[in-house]
């Protein structure tokens, strides 16, 4: 791990890019490949049994969930849940001349540079990688191709899973979504109940209510206002909705269309990825 923050690092020094393969015998193949990495299931196994676990990436808009479900699976995997949207709020949370920037640029909805999160991430795989930390989950990062082209080069990223959501809900639950101040917990006030598209079943997500404890110290990300949300969903189209075809085109991509709330959801990605449920009430004893 601390060679692979090393690295991360000097190809950004570098400004190194490689050259995205996107021809369209390879997009043609992708689906063969993404099947294939339900196979990839078993060596991972074995990558275990070598004192490496898994490193995923989690992709997917604003508000579809990737903390949560990042989150849920890094407990249930041993590995620790890198979301790159923490690092920067953790910045943030430093006042200065660099949290001021990093503010200007966040609360607009728009991505900071590669080279600060880069510089962000590889300072958290190093502390990860002096605390034993053999595998990640990464949620928020890569968000553009150069980000993506660096990932590649330095280490392998075993599977890429893209979350979707219709852009109704992400809006919603976006502007739902609450943290209490104390604990730190995540809620979200909002209930979705939508007619199916296309003739199809009903999508209804519950609200994720907060204990009474925390009811009185629930705050809202500052970049959660209707018109930062909308930006940032503009912004994941723009640069973040390449790099979902980067791993589409070397067979890494899973799909995986949220067909409702948590308790629905969960149990079908578990499916999808070929996890045995009994390893969570392994992971949670
Ligand atoms: N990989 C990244 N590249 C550039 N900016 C990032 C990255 N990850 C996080 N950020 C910044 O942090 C903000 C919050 O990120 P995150 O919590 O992941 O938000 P979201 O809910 O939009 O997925 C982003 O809007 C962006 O400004």
């Amino acid at each position: 791990m601390a060679a692979i923050s090393r690295a991360i690092r000097a190809c950004a020094a570098a400004g190194s890019r490689r050259s995205m393969a996107s021809s369209a015998k390879e997009v043609a193949a992708a689906g063969a490949r993404a099947a294939a990495a339900v196979a990839r299931r078993g060596r991972e196994r074995e990558r275990e049994e070598d004192g490496r676990r898994v490193q995923w990436v989690f992709l997917g808009c604003p508000g579809v969930g990737k903390g949560t479900y990042a989150s849920r699976l890094s407990q249930m995997l041993r590995v620790p849940h890198i979301a790159t949207g923490d690092l920067v709020r953790d910045a943030l949370a430093s006042p200065g001349p660099f949290s001021e920037q990093l503010a200007e640029i966040v609360n607009n909805g728009k991505l900071v540079s590669d080279e600060i999160i880069i510089n962000l991430l590889s300072k958290r795989l190093e502390e990860g990688a002096e605390k034993g930390e053999l595998g990640f989950i990464l949620d928020g990062f890569p968000r553009t191709i150069r980000q993506a082209e660096i990932l590649e080069g330095v280490t392998d990223i075993d599977l890429v899973i893209n979350l979707k959501l219709r852009e109704e809900a992400l809006l919603a639950k976006c502007l739902g979504r609450r943290m209490c101040s104390q604990c730190g917990g995540n809620f979200n006030v909002a209930s979705i109940d939508m007619e199916g598209e296309n003739g199809g079943p009903r999508m209804y997500m519950p609200p994720l209510l907060p204990p009474p404890q925390c009811e009185s110290k629930l705050i809202t990300r500052p970049d959660d206002t209707e018109e930062v949300v909308k930006e940032r969903l503009r912004v994941y189209h723009d640069l973040c909705e390449p790099v979902e075809d980067f791993y589409r085109a070397r067979g890494k991509l899973l799909e995986f269309n949220l067909p409702g709330g948590i308790p629905e959801s969960w149990p079908k990605l578990l499916q999808a990825l070929n996890l045995d449920p009994g390893n969570e009430r392994s992971a949670a004893a």
